[in-house]
Order: C-alpha cells, then sequence, then structure tokens
C-alpha cells in the first residue's frame, strides 16, 4: 500500500534523468542522503531504463511518476518500478493498480476528484500542484471535509515550505524536485544531491505534525537515523 511507503518515506523526490548511468547516480546519491526511494518520471525515454538501474540499487524503492495511462503502469512494473503515482485521476489507472496490487498515489485538486478517488477505495492523493493551488493553508481547507484522507503535496515544494506542509496532520510526506535538480544531474554534482537530501530530512524530522517525534540533538545524520526509524515503524 501506498500508505507504508509514505510512512517511511516524509520526502519523496521526484527525479527527471535522460539516462539510466544518470538514473543510476541520481539514486545512489538520495541513499547516502538518507532517502531510501526515487519516483523516476515519465517524462523522458530514458524513463523505463532508468527505473531497471535504479531497482538493482540494494536498499531504495524506486517508484514511476508521471504515469497516465495504464499501458505506463505495465511498462512501469515490468522494469521494476514498486509504485505508480499519477499527475492527475484517472479511475483506469486507479482500478488496473488496485486489481494488481499495485501501490497507487492519484493527484485530486478538489472536492469532486477526492469523491471519486474515495469511490475506488483511495486513501492518499497527491496534490498538485501544490503552490500554484493556494499551498498549505488551501490544502488545509480542502482536507477538512475528508477526515482520514492523506494528502501529498507536490509542485513548488522546497526548503522554504516542507515544514508548512508536513506540519499538516493530514500530509504524510511531500514530493518534489528540489533535492534532485537539473543542474546537479547535468553537471555530475552527485553530492549535491546528497546534501539537499539530508537538508530536506532534517526538516523534515523537525516536524512534529507528520506524526514524526521531534528527535533530540537534531542534525543531518539524526535525520537519517530518524527516517529509518519510520521506516521500520
Ligand atoms: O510528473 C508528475 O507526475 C507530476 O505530477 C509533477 C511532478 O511531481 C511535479 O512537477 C514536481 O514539481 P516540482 O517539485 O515543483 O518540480
Amino acid at each position: 500500500m501506498i500508505e507504508d511507503l509514505l510512512a517511511g518515506n516524509p520526502v519523496i523526490p521526484v527525479v527527471v534523468v535522460d539516462s539510466a548511468e544518470d538514473g543510476r547516480h541520481v539514486g545512489e546519491a538520495l541513499l547516502e542522503g538518507g532517502i531510501s526511494t526515487a519516483e523516476v518520471t515519465f517524462r523522458t525515454p530514458a524513463a523505463e531504463d532508468a527505473i531497471r538501474a535504479m531497482s538493482r540499487i540494494p536498499g531504495l524503492v524506486v517508484g514511476a511518476g508521471t504515469v497516465i495511462n495504464v499501458r505506463q503502469v505495465d511498462n512501469a512494473v515490468a522494469a521494476g518500478a514498486r509504485y505508480v503515482v499519477s499527475p492527475g485521476f484517472s479511475a483506469d489507472i486507479v482500478r488496473h493498480c488496485t486489481t494488481r496490487g499495485i501501490p497507487v498515489l492519484p493527484a485530486c485538486t478538489d472536492g469532486s476528484w477526492i469523491m471519486a478517488a474515495l469511490d475506488l477505495g483511495v486513501r492518499t492523493v497527491k496534490f498538485f500542484p501544490a503552490e500554484v493551488l493556494g499551498g498549505a493553508s488551501a490544502l488545509a481547507a480542502l482536507s477538512a471535509p475528508f477526515p482520514g484522507l492523506g494528502f501529498v503535496p507536490t509542485g513548488g515544494v522546497g526548503t522554504a515550505n516542507l515544514a508548512d506542509y508536513l506540519s499538516l496532520p493530514c500530509v504524510p510526506a511531500c514530493g518534489g524536485s528540489w533535492m534532485v535538480p537539473a543542474s546537479a544531474i547535468r553537471n555530475g554534482k552527485w553530492n549535491e544531491i546528497t546534501r539537499l537530501s539530508r537538508e530536506a530530512l532534517v526538516i523534515a524530522s523537525s516536524v512534529c505534525g507528520n506524526g514524526a517525534q521531534k528527535p533530540a540533538g537534531l542534525d543531518a545524520a539524526g535525520a537519517v537515523r530518524r527516517q529509518s526509524d519510520l521506516r521500520h515503524r
């Protein structure tokens, strides 16, 4: 279930790569920074190859993002993807994933889409594009009529507003590309991805609203430990 993955991963990096080799470097850099999952988007022709290469990295749980039809679901899973994320709500994709036991995170922007998702048994949705839709205050208002439903804000989330979102009780995790900047990939600055990952986990660990206890003596290493604690909850 997608909820199990999110419980252990308060930040979900959205990865756009042009080659399997770049994907492998990104996956290793994320792991080094304490992040043990990566959502590889179907935005480039390299997506499947990257998923295949990254799925071989021990300890990394690879998902597929920007999945917009059931054919991509099947291709992603065949390549090794363990979960599927969509930028919108497709009943076909949700049914396809549910009947095959594939964790799925569809995106919903308003109450109507949320009600359609609830009808299919969805318990957590992506809130995309979060900042454009009004940010954390908009999400707080939207979530009020849907107690128990989880939201994963994505789109415009970064170090400056991550805590605002994770402070909401309805937010188990946030997604975004800020830990994996295109410039870092282009220039092979893999340690920059590691640094940004650690920074994101420090912020996540400092927020208690997502169910995590604030650890004593917070630092980057503490954040990494905290995430692995969460993973084994
Ligand atoms: O590709 C998808 O499936 C999406 O739904 C969109 C991405 O998750 C966001 O575009 C990431 O947003 P940024 O963190 O602002 O770059």
